[in-house]
C-alpha cells in the first residue's frame, strides 16, 4: 500500500512557449482528430532513474533547466502543442490554434515517495490513483482546450518523471511519441534541430470526399447537451477508477511471443493461414486473459483496436504526419469460443478478420466511427499504444526509461501496449484491475503460458 505520509509537492508552474516559433498556426481538425474531441486527456508517465554512482549524480541540479531548455526549443517544430482547440461560432468545425504568446504548461513538482516502488514491473498493488500525482491537469473549459500540459517531478537522489497530458483531438499516439523523442533528441545532445524522422509534417491533406469532418461536428452540434452551448470543448466525464483498482505490467518475451504463435499456427494447420503478427498474437492471449478474469457473460465480445492510416490511405501521407491518423478496428468473438479449449484460435482469427481490408478499404464505413467510439453493452476491452512505437527509446541524456505507463487507462478501461523496457523485441502491458481481479489476472496470464 502506498505510504500516506509520502507526498509530491508543487513547486511552480511555468509557461514554455516555442523559443522562435514566429509562424501563426491554425489547423483545421479533420475527421480523424474531432473523433476524439471529447475523450478526456491521455496521460502518459516517463521514469528516469539517476544511479548514485553514475557520473550523472553531479547533474542532478542542471535536469530541470536542461529539460525546460530543450522543449523550448523542441516546440519550435511543435508549435501546435503550445496552442489550443478552440471551436469558434462562425467556424463548422474545431480547430487547433498556436498565436504567439501561446505557452505549455509545465509543473514542476519534488516526490518523497517510494520511487523503486513507482517503477517496479513487478508490482501488481501499485494503487491506480497512486501516479495521479504525477500527471498534470489538462486547461480546459468551454472555450478552448490546451493541447499538451506536462509535468516534471523530481525525486532527489533517485531521478526524475515526465508526465504528459495530451488532448487526443490535437494527437495520436504515434505523434505524441514522436514529440517525447524529439525533445529528448534535443536535450540529449544539446542541439536545436532534429533529425528528418524526428520532425512533423503539418500538410493536412487528408482525404475526406464526402466531408466526414462534417458529419462529426454536427452530431456535436446537434446533441442535446446540457451546456452553454454545443461548441464546448468540456469532455466527456469518464468514470474514476473504482476503489480498490491498481496497476499490473505484465511481459511478453520473445520467446513467449513465439510460444503463443507457434501455438495457432499448429492447430490452424489444417485451416487458411491466418495474421500472426506480434500484435494479433499477444492482443488476443491478453484479451482472452481479460475476458476470462472479468468472467463475462455476454454471448458477443467485442476488442476495439487503432490502425494507423498513414500508410494506409491513397495517396499515402507522411509517416510523421502531425494530428491523428487512426482508424478503430473490432475484433468481435463468442464468449464461448474465446472461453472454450481453441480461445487462442478464436480470439487470432477475430483480430485477423478486423485487420482485413487495410490496405484498400480503410476509410470504407468511416461515417460510422464516432457510433463505434460510444460505450456499447458488450463492448468490453480497448487497446491503447503500440509496441511499434519503441518508447522505451526516448531518452533524454540519463539513459532509457525506467518505467512507462499510461495513467489514463484507468479511466477509459483501456489495457496498453508498449514495447519492452529490455529493448529486446518483447512487450509490455498494461492493465487496471481491482485488487483480487488483478490477482486472478496475473495467474492466468502465468498460466497460460504453462500451458502452451
Ligand atoms: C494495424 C496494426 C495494429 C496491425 O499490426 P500488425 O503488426 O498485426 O500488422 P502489420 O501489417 O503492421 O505488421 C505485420 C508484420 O510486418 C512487420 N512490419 C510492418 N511494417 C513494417 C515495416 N515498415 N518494416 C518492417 N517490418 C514491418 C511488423 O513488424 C509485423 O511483424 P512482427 O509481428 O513479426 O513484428 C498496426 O499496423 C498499426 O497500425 N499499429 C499502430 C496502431 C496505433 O497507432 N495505435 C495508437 C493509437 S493512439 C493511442 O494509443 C492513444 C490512446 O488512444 O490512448
Amino acid at each position: 500500500m502506498a505510504d500516506p505520509n509520502k507526498s509530491t509537492k508543487l513547486v511552480e508552474i511555468c509557461r514554455v512557449a516555442p523559443q522562435h516559433a514566429d509562424q501563426e498556426f491554425s489547423l483545421p481538425l479533420t475527421f480523424f482528430d474531432i473523433l476524439w474531441l471529447k475523450f478526456p486527456p491521455v496521460q502518459c508517465l516517463y521514469f528516469y532513474e539517476i544511479l548514485p554512482s553514475s557520473k550523472n549524480t553531479s547533474s542532478f541540479d542542471s535536469i530541470l533547466p536542461k529539460l525546460k531548455t530543450s522543449l523550448s526549443l523542441t516546440l519550435n517544430h511543435f508549435p501546435p502543442l503550445a496552442g489550443n482547440i478552440i471551436w469558434p461560432q462562425d467556424s463548422p468545425k474545431p480547430i487547433l490554434s498556436y498565436h504567439r504568446g501561446d505557452a505549455v504548461s509545465v509543473a514542476v513538482a519534488e516526490s518523497d515517495a517510494d520511487f523503486h516502488r513507482l517503477v517496479s514491473s513487478n508490482n501488481i498493488n501499485l494503487e491506480a490513483k497512486e501516479y495521479h500525482p504525477l500527471v498534470p491537469p489538462l486547461e480546459v473549459c468551454h472555450e478552448k482546450a490546451a493541447a499538451l500540459a506536462l509535468q516534471i517531478t523530481l525525486f532527489p537522489n533517485h531521478g526524475f518523471s515526465i508526465g504528459t497530458s495530451a488532448h487526443h483531438a490535437a494527437l495520436d499516439g504515434k505523434i505524441a511519441t514522436l514529440f517525447l523523442k524529439s525533445w529528448a533528441y534535443i536535450c540529449k545532445h544539446e542541439s536545436d534541430s532534429v533529425p528528418d524522422q524526428l520532425k512533423p509534417f503539418y500538410d493536412r491533406r487528408v482525404p475526406d470526399p464526402t466531408r466526414i469532418d462534417l458529419i462529426y461536428s454536427n452530431h456535436f452540434l446537434n446533441m442535446d447537451l446540457e451546456l452553454p452551448n454545443n461548441r464546448s470543448l468540456m469532455p466527456f466525464q469518464f468514470q474514476s477508477p473504482p476503489p480498490n483498482s491498481v496497476r499490473g505490467c505484465f511481459q511478453f518475451t520473445p520467446a513467449k511471443i513465439e510460444a503463443i504463435r507457434q501455438l495457432v499456427k499448429e492447430k490452424k494447420q489444417q485451416h487458411q493461414s491466418v495474421h500472426l503478427s506480434t500484435f494479433c498474437v499477444t492482443t488476443a492471449y491478453a484479451w482472452i486473459c481479460l475476458v476470462k478474469t472479468e468472467e463475462i457473460k455476454s454471448k458477443k465480445i467485442r476488442l476495439t483496436f487503432s490502425v494507423d492510416c498513414r500508410s494506409r490511405l491513397d495517396p499515402q501521407i507522411s509517416e510523421n504526419y502531425f494530428g491523428n491518423c487512426i482508424a478503430p478496428r473490432i475484433a468481435v468473438a463468442e464468449s464461448e469460443g474465446i472461453l472454450g479449449e481453441d480461445g487462442l484460435v478464436v480470439a487470432v482469427n477475430a483480430i485477423s478478420e478486423a485487420l482485413e481490408g487495410l490496405n484498400n478499404r480503410i476509410l470504407n464505413g468511416a461515417e460510422a466511427w464516432m457510433e463505434i467510439m460510444q460505450p456499447q453493452a458488450d463492448q468490453l476491452f480497448f487497446v491503447a499504444g503500440s509496441h511499434v512505437f519503441r518508447i522505451y527509446d526516448t531518452n533524454f541524456g540519463w539513459g532509457r526509461p525506467r518505467k512507462y505507463e499510461v495513467v489514463s487507462i484507468d479511466r477509459t478501461g483501456a489495457i496498453y501496449f508498449s514495447d519492452s523496457k529490455d529493448g529486446d523485441g518483447g512487450i509490455e502491458i498494461g492493465v487496471v484491475l481491482k485488487k483480487q481481479r488483478m490477482e486472478a489476472f496475473a495467474s492466468l496470464f502465468a498460466k497460460g503460458f504453462e500451458d502452451l
